[in-house]
C-alpha cells in the first residue's frame, strides 16, 4: 500500500469533505485516498480501492490507459503539470459508464509532482450499455461528439449541431439541455422544415388577438414558451431568406413582437441549432445569411454518422430492439449482425431502427436471421459462383466502409463480399484503396 507525504495527507483531508466524487494519486497511478462521495457512487467492492492501479480500479485494463490506446489525463498532466479533463468510459458499480475526469497535478515547493488529485462527474444523459432511451454509444467519434456536448452545456454559447439525416440531432439536442442549467426549464423544438413566412413568424413570436383575420385571441410563441429554457431549432438550412432576417433580429436583439403587437418582449432562451445541410456552403452561394451563420454557430459540434461510429453497432441494435420490442426483444444471429456491420447506413440510427422494426417480425424463433434483413443488406453475403464473376460491384464508399469497420483478413473480408481475395485486392487498386 503506498503511503502519502505529509502535504499529500493534509490535501486528503480537506478532499474527504467534498460532496464531489474525488480521488487522490501518487505518480506511479496508485490510489492513494479515495473520498465518501467515491466511494459510494464508484467503488466496485463497496470499500476504497487503496493501493490499486487507477487503470486497473476505472477500466479493468492492465496496463495504463495509454498503453491501451486511450488518452491518459495523467500522461499529459506530468509533462504539461497542467489540468486536463476527458470523457472516459469507466467500470462501475452499475456496468460501464461515461464519467466526466478532471483531473489537476499536484506540485510541492520545489515545483515536483507529488500527486494528482481526480475528480470524476458520472455523465448522466448518455448510456455505454443498452438502454430503453436517451442517447448510446461508446466509440470514439461518439465519446468525442459527448465530450464537445459537457464542455458547451453549462454556457450559455449557441451551439450548431451538425450531421446527416438519422444521427440523432434531436436526442443530442435533449442531452445538451438537460446537461445544462435550464434543464428544469423548458425544451422547444422547432421543425424549420416547410414553414411559410406568415406562418413561422406566427409560429416563433405568437400573435396578438384581431392581428389577421382567424387571429381570434391571443397566441403565445415558441419563444416565449421557450422561456428560462432552450430553443432548439431543427433543420435551420431551411429556414427561408426572407425568415432568417427575423431569427437574426431575435438573437441579436434579444426581443421580438408579437404580430400585430407593438411592445418588445424580451426573450429569454439558450438557442441549440441544427442541420444536415452543408451551411457554409450556402453562405457562399448566397441562400444562407453568412451574419446568421456566425450568430448560430459559435460552438459546432459535428454528430457522426453510424458508419463512423461502427463499433457502437452492437450496443445500438441492442437498445433499438429493446426499444421496439421491450421485454420480448429478439436477438441477432452471428450472420444477421455481420450483415448489419457491412452495410454503410446512408439514413444513419433511424434506418438502422427501420431495419430492426421490419426485422423481428419475422423473427419467429425470437432470433433476427440474416433472412430476415432487406435485399439491399443481403447482398453483402452473396457468394461468388463458381469460377465465375461475383454477383455484385461494390463501390468505393461500400468498400471503404467495410474496409474500415470488418474485423478480420483481407481473405476473410473478400468471403464476405463474395468475391476472390485477388479480384478485392484488384477492386481497391481500382479504386485507389488498396
Ligand atoms: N446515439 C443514439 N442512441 C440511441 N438512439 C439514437 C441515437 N442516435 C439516433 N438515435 C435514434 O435514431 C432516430 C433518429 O434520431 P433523430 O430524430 O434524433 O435524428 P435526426 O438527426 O434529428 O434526424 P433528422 O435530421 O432526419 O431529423 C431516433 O429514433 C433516435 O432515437
Amino acid at each position: 500500500m503506498s503511503t502519502a507525504a505529509p502535504q499529500v495527507q493534509s490535501l486528503i483531508s480537506y478532499l474527504e469533505h467534498d460532496p464531489q466524487p474525488t480521488i487522490v494519486l501518487d505518480t506511479d497511478y496508485n490510489i492513494l485516498a479515495a473520498n465518501t462521495a467515491y466511494q459510494r457512487q464508484f467503488a466496485t467492492s463497496g470499500k476504497a480501492p487503496i493501493g490499486a492501479k487507477c487503470f486497473r480500479v476505472s477500466h479493468q485494463y492492465s496496463v495504463p490507459c495509454d498503453q491501451a490506446g486511450e488518452h491518459c489525463p495523467m500522461r499529459k498532466a506530468s509533462e504539461s503539470l497542467a489540468p486536463d479533463r476527458v470523457l472516459h468510459i469507466h467500470h462501475t458499480p452499475r456496468g460501464p459508464e461515461h464519467v466526466d475526469v478532471e483531473l489537476r497535478p499536484i506540485l510541492d515547493a520545489d515545483g515536483t509532482l507529488v500527486a494528482y488529485v481526480e475528480r470524476l462527474s458520472s455523465v448522466a444523459v448518455a448510456s455505454a450499455q443498452p438502454q430503453r432511451h436517451g442517447l448510446v454509444g461508446r466509440s470514439p467519434t461518439f465519446k468525442e461528439a459527448l465530450s464537445a456536448l459537457q464542455r458547451a452545456a453549462p454556457s450559455q454559447i449557441p451551439v450548431l449541431l451538425q450531421g446527416e439525416s438519422g444521427t440523432g440531432k434531436e436526442l443530442f439536442a435533449r442531452a445538451l439541455h438537460e446537461s445544462s442549467d435550464r434543464a428544469r426549464g423548458p425544451l422547444v423544438v422547432v421543425d424549420c422544415t416547410g414553414l411559410t413566412e406568415s406562418l413561422f413568424e406566427s409560429e416563433l413570436f405568437g400573435y396578438e388577438k384581431g392581428a389577421f383575420t382567424g387571429a381570434t385571441q391571443r397566441k403565445i410563441g415558441l419563444v416565449e414558451t421557450a422561456h428560462g429554457g432552450t430553443l432548439f431549432l431543427d433543420e435551420i438550412g431551411d429556414v427561408p431568406l426572407p425568415m432568417q432576417v427575423k431569427l437574426l433580429r431575435l438573437i441579436e436583439s434579444g426581443t421580438f413582437r408579437r404580430v400585430g403587437g407593438v411592445e418588445p418582449l424580451r426573450a429569454d432562451f439558450r438557442l441549440v441549432s441544427a442541420t444536415h445541410k452543408p451551411l457554409t456552403a450556402m453562405v457562399a452561394a448566397g441562400s444562407f445569411r453568412q451574419d446568421l451563420y456566425y450568430r448560430i454557430s459559435a460552438f459546432p459540434v459535428h454528430l457522426p454518422a453510424l458508419r463512423e461510429r461502427a463499433a457502437d453497432l452492437p450496443l445500438l441494435v441492442d437498445s433499438l430492439l429493446q426499444r421496439i420490442a421491450g421485454h420480448g426483444a429478439p436477438r441477432v444471429a452471428d450472420d444477421a449482425m455481420k450483415l448489419l456491420s457491412l452495410h454503410a447506413w446512408p439514413g444513419n440510427v433511424r434506418e438502422l431502427r427501420n431495419v430492426l422494426e421490419r426485422a423481428r417480425l419475422f423473427a419467429d424463433d425470437g432470433v433476427i436471421h440474416a433472412a430476415h434483413l432487406p435485399p439491399e443488406l443481403q447482398h453483402a453475403l452473396t457468394t461468388a459462383p463458381a469460377g465465375g464473376r461475383p454477383r455484385r460491384q461494390y463501390d468505393r464508399a461500400q468498400l471503404a466502409h467495410a474496409l474500415e469497420v470488418f474485423n478480420g483478413t483481407r481473405s476473410e473480408l473478400a468471403a464476405h463480399l463474395g468475391m476472390s481475395e485477388r479480384t478485392l485486392y484488384r477492386r481497391l487498386r481500382e479504386l485507389g484503396l488498396g
